[in-house]
């Protein structure tokens, strides 16, 4: 699929699911090889991301069988069983993919090469790197160190508190998981709570974990033992029809089985702020994370602020978001999301640039976005820049351009969700 043209649309309608986690995936392939005992998981997201994160491990010796896209086994060899890779690590397009498995490797005594797409070469692993040089790792890459291809020779870790600049789950789960090889306790301390799906899925699997306010904290020298992890349906994922449905006069659809995890639903907040018709019914509780069933009807939207605590809460939502801005009435004021710009691609820049396309009034800022909202989508030709996030953004922004829009370069949309074209013909259809 390389090119995907999305037309104006008849109502949505019907119940559906969306792909697993992504976040709750890499993490249960991670976690399954290195814990003692066997890991058997259920709603494996099947995107390109995460059969990165099964040949890494693959490539370290770990047995991991897929029965079906969304069903594996792990067979766990614990943090001694990692072998030396003889093979580079290729982790694609998968920030966090290699990121969290560079806070594995660093307490591995072994040497490891590690290295992605031309998107992981442009994005910045020092915020990774210099915490784990602290704690002992040797690691170089281009750039002073900074970029890959890295070389990483691990071992000989001491547990540090850290007091991170930024919100993000990657660097405080890197860290972590260097920590639980270190001598000594490990304190990481962030801005913002980010998402905590690591401090929820080490517990399930018998580690102890320390949340405090403002951060974080475990000691060193602990196993894991192999835990069953049923994954919910990605909230990220759901983004994408639950705004098409907002928009698309007349829909109403329900999506089944979405994680509600609190550190992910931000844009439920705003949603609601913007004045939407959204219903939050919660089901259960999957491994540790709250999953339930989301109903949406379309809506008027109005304008709104976003910003500060929120926006770690919907950090990959930003882009669909601003498809939302263009249609509300009033002004939409995105601010303190500078951390865009380290994405696949620079998501302000290219957010503005390719929703521009369409017509809209959208304005780039040095840490956000300013959408004008009300404003009446014409057709184009929009392209992804091999970002999953913005081909889907532009592909329901061409569910409401009259005329229509087409997505150039729409295969990365293979990267978080499978099959979303499909799914979003199956609502129209219904
Ligand atoms: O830990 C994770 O699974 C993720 C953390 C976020 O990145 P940052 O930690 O860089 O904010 C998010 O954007 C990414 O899609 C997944
Ligand atoms: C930023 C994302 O992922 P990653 O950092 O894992 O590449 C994303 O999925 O939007």
């Amino acid at each position: 699929m390389k090119q995907l043209t999305m037309k104006p649309s008849n109502p949505l309608r019907g119940t559906i699911k969306v792909p697993g986690d992504k976040s709750i995936s890499h993490r249960s392939v991670m976690f399954g090889s290195i814990a003692n005992g066997t890991t058997r998981v259920e709603g494996f997201l099947p995107g390109a991301d995460c059969q990165a994160t099964i040949a890494c491990f693959k490539s370290m010796g770990v047995s991991i069988e897929q029965h079906s896209p969304t069903s594996l086994t792990i067979e766990g060899v614990g943090w001694e069983g990692l072998k030396e890779p003889e093979e580079l690590l290729d982790v694609g397009n998968s920030g966090t993919t290699i990121r969290l498995m560079l806070g594995i490797l660093a307490g591995r005594p072994f040497y490891s090469a590690v290295a992605g797409d031309e998107s992981i070469a442009r994005r910045p692993m020092d915020r990774v790197l210099d915490p784990l040089r602290e704690m002992g790792a040797k690691v170089d890459g281009r750039q002073g160190g900074r970029f890959t291809p890295l070389g990483v020779r691990g071992g000989g870790l001491k547990g540090i508190h850290y007091q991170s600049p930024v919100a993000s789950a990657q660097i405080k789960s890197c860290i972590l998981l260097a920590g639980l090889q270190a001598t000594g306790e490990t304190i990481v301390e962030e801005p913002h709570l980010s998402r905590d799906h690591t401090e929820r899925m080490l517990r399930a699997f018998g580690v102890e974990v320390n949340s405090f306010s403002g951060g974080v904290s475990l000691h060193g020298g602990q196993q894991l033992i192999g835990k069953d992890v049923r994954v919910p349906g990605d909230i990220s994922s759901a983004a994408f029809p639950l705004v098409a449905a907002l928009l698309v006069p007349g829909s109403h659809i329900t999506i089944q089985d979405v994680g509600l995890n609190p550190a992910r639903t931000g844009i439920l907040d705003v949603l609601h702020a913007m004045g939407a018709m959204v219903e939050v019914k919660e089901t259960g509780e999957w491994s540790g994370e709250p999953v339930g069933d989301i109903t949406v009807s379309a809506s008027d939207l109005q304008g709104t602020e976003i910003s500060g605590e929120l926006i770690p809460r919907l950090i990959d939502e930003i882009p669909i978001i601003a498809v939302a801005a263009t249609q509300a009435k009033g002004k939409t004021i995105i601010r303190d999301a500078a951390e865009l710009k380290v994405k696949e691609t620079n998501r302000i820049a290219v957010t503005a640039t390719e929703l521009s396309k369409l017509g809209a009034n959208i304005e780039e800022t040095p840490d956000g976005l300013i959408i004008e909202g009300g404003t009446p989508l014409h057709s184009g030709i929009c392209d992804s820049r091999g970002d999953h996030r913005i081909g889907m953004a532009t592909a329901i922004a061409g569910m409401v351009a009259k005329g229509g829009a087409t997505v150039e370069n729409a295969t990365a949309i293979n990267v978080s969700f499978p099959g979303f074209a499909e799914l979003m013909a199956e609502l129209s259809e219904k």
